[in-house]
């Protein structure tokens, strides 16, 4: 599906990196080298450039976002006639698994967290609210991590809910991508930042028809702004079998990995495995459920082979 491109009758306002990367030029370049490394996940490509020209202005953009939000919470306020925090600014970042959702979540919160209006900047990814593997094993969905049904969407939503009414110490679970499955007793505190960015596959997924065929809320009916980072399918599944065999001589090599058998593998039946999780779990839901949520984002970035960003959309307001 292309969602059109600077004509009249499309949603969004295309930009080449070049035209974004001049929207915020005299800005100066906040992050150093040592930052970079930290911030940008295994495999994903992030340099001071990618920081400068795309990040710079994006985090300008939502800075300037939240002060249009600050507005309106205080005409709201007024009107109501009372004295009330602003509730968080919410920013949902959507993309398939091994697109580099993490690393983009991770530069915008440093980003933002320079901001003055915007010191306090959480983060959560959505895999704390995957069912643990006992229950999706019980329900027999555990090839399905990562497609909607392995959420508890209920307590994703009591959450997300929390968070917008303005409640202090709002607590999720929390997932190891080690042992694959959730952290027992263990939770993260969300306790009213000025801005919290959800990072996760389906963020962006409307919410499912009740049995009754009813629609409630989703989770991204709270979001204040939303980024989908796109790329081509062909591009990320290499930079996933890529992934997986760093992570084979990584991560894997932990005795504790859920992985760890796969550390014994030789280099071709390595990429066999990896392509093999890919097309059976991850590609298809990048088809069927995470692509098709693209168009509800307030701003696409398109990688290139290479991941770095090279085209923007911007909804229309
Ligand atoms: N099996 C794994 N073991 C350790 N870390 C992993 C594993 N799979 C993914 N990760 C890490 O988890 C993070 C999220 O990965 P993913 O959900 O694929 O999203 P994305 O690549 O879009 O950030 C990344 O930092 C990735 O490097
Ligand atoms: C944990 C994930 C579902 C991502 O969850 P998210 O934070 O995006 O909600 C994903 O990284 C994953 O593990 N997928 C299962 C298939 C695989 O092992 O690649």
């Amino acid at each position: 599906m292309g969602l059109g491109d600077n004509s009249a009758s499309s949603p969004f306002v295309g930009l080449e990196r070049a035209t974004w990367a001049r929207l915020s030029d005299e800005l100066e370049q906040p992050l150093d080298d040592a930052d970079v490394r930290r911030l940008s996940a295994l495999g994903d490509k992030l340099d001071l450039d990618e920081v400068r020209e795309v990040y710079l202005p994006l985090s300008r953009l939502l800075a300037l976002y939240v002060e249009g939000t600050d507005s309106l919470h205080s005409v709201t306020t007024r009107f109501l006639g009372e004295h009330r925090r602003r509730t968080p600014f919410v920013i949902g970042v959507a993309g398939s698994v091994a697109v580099g959702k993490s690393t983009t979540a991770r530069v915008l919160q440093e980003l933002l967290r320079r901001w003055p209006g915007t010191p306090k900047v959480d983060l959560i990814t959505t895999d704390g609210f995957l069912h643990p593997n006992a229950e999706l094993t019980r329900r027999g969905i555990m090839d399905r991590k990562g497609f909607p049904e392995s959420y508890d969407q209920k307590a994703l939503l009591r959450f997300i809910t929390a968070v917008k009414s303005g409640a202090s110490h709002v607590v999720a679970p929390k997932y190891s991508h080690l042992t694959y499955d959730i952290l027992p007793g263990e939770q993260i505190v969300v306790d009213n930042p000025d801005v919290l960015i959800v990072e996760g596959l389906n963020v962006l997924a409307p919410a499912r028809p009740r049995a009754d065929g009813t629609v409630g809320l989703g989770l991204s009916d709270f979001f204040d702004f939303s980024i989908y980072v796109d790329a081509r399918t062909r591009d990320i599944e290499r930079w996933y079998v890529d992934r997986f065999m760093r992570l084979r001589s990584g991560a894997f090599a932990d005795p504790a990995s859920y992985f760890h058998r796969y550390s014994q593998l030789g280099d071709a039946e390595a990429v066999s495995t990896a392509l093999d999780i890919w097309k059976r779990i991850n590609e298809p839901n990048l088809r069927e459920n995470v692509r098709p949520t693209r168009g509800r984002a307030g701003l696409v970035l398109s990688k290139d082979a290479d991941h770095s960003i090279h085209h923007m959309l911007l909804r229309k307001l």
